[in-house]
C-alpha cells in the first residue's frame, strides 16, 4: 500500500522526465514561489523551482526552521502533525505552486495552502506525482486545482 517514489529516483531518465512534465506545465504561468512539503516534496519542488526561475520555500515539520515561523496543524489518519513556514519568505504579490510527492487525505496540502494564503500569496495550483483518489483528498482543497501524474489504487 505504501507508494514509494525512491524507485523512481534510481532512474535518472524517469526522474528527469517527471520534473520536466511539471516544468513544461508551469514555466509560463507566472509562478514566483514553489513551496515544497517536507520531506518527499522537497525532492520534486527544488528542481522545478530552479528550472522555472522561482523562489523555493521549504514547508517544514515543527522546530526545524530557525527564526520566526507561522504554523498550521493538520489531521493524520492517527493523530495530528504540523507544518511551518518562515515569516517573510512569501510576499503578498507572490503566485505560488505547492508541490508534494503524493496526496492521500489532502490534509498536508490543505495546511500548506493555508500557510501560503495566510502570508498573502495566491496559490495557483497544487502538484503531486501520485494521487490516491479513493481517499478523496481533492475534496479538501477548497476547489483549488490539483495536477497529478499518476492515479494509484
Ligand atoms: O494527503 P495526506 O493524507 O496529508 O498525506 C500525504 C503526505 O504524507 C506523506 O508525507 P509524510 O507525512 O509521511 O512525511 P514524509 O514526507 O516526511 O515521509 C506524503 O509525502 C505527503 O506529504
Ligand atoms: N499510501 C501512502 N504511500 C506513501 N505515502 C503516503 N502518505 C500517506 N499515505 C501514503
Amino acid at each position: 500500500m505504501f507508494q514509494d517514489i525512491t524507485t523512481l529516483l534510481l532512474n535518472p531518465k524517469a526522474f528527469r522526465n517527471v520534473v520536466e512534465l511539471f516544468v513544461n506545465r508551469y514555466i509560463d504561468k507566472g509562478i514566483t514561489v514553489v513551496a515544497g512539503v517536507e520531506a518527499r516534496g522537497f525532492i520534486f519542488a527544488a528542481p522545478i523551482a530552479l528550472a522555472i526561475g522561482a523562489k523555493f520555500i521549504p514547508l517544514r515539520k515543527p522546530r526545524k526552521l530557525p527564526g520566526e515561523v507561522i504554523s498550521e496543524k493538520y489531521d493524520l489518519e492517527y493523530g495530528t502533525d504540523c507544518l511551518e513556514m518562515h515569516v517573510g519568505a512569501v510576499q503578498p504579490e507572490d503566485r505560488a505552486l505547492v508541490v508534494d510527492d503524493l496526496i492521500a487525505t489532502g490534509g498536508t496540502l490543505c495546511a500548506a495552502m493555508n500557510l501560503l494564503e495566510r502570508a498573502g500569496a495566491e496559490v495557483v495550483e497544487c502538484a503531486c506525482v501520485i494521487e490516491l483518489p479513493e481517499l478523496k483528498g481533492r475534496e479538501r482543497l477548497n476547489g483549488k486545482p490539483l495536477h497529478i501524474l499518476v492515479e494509484s489504487r
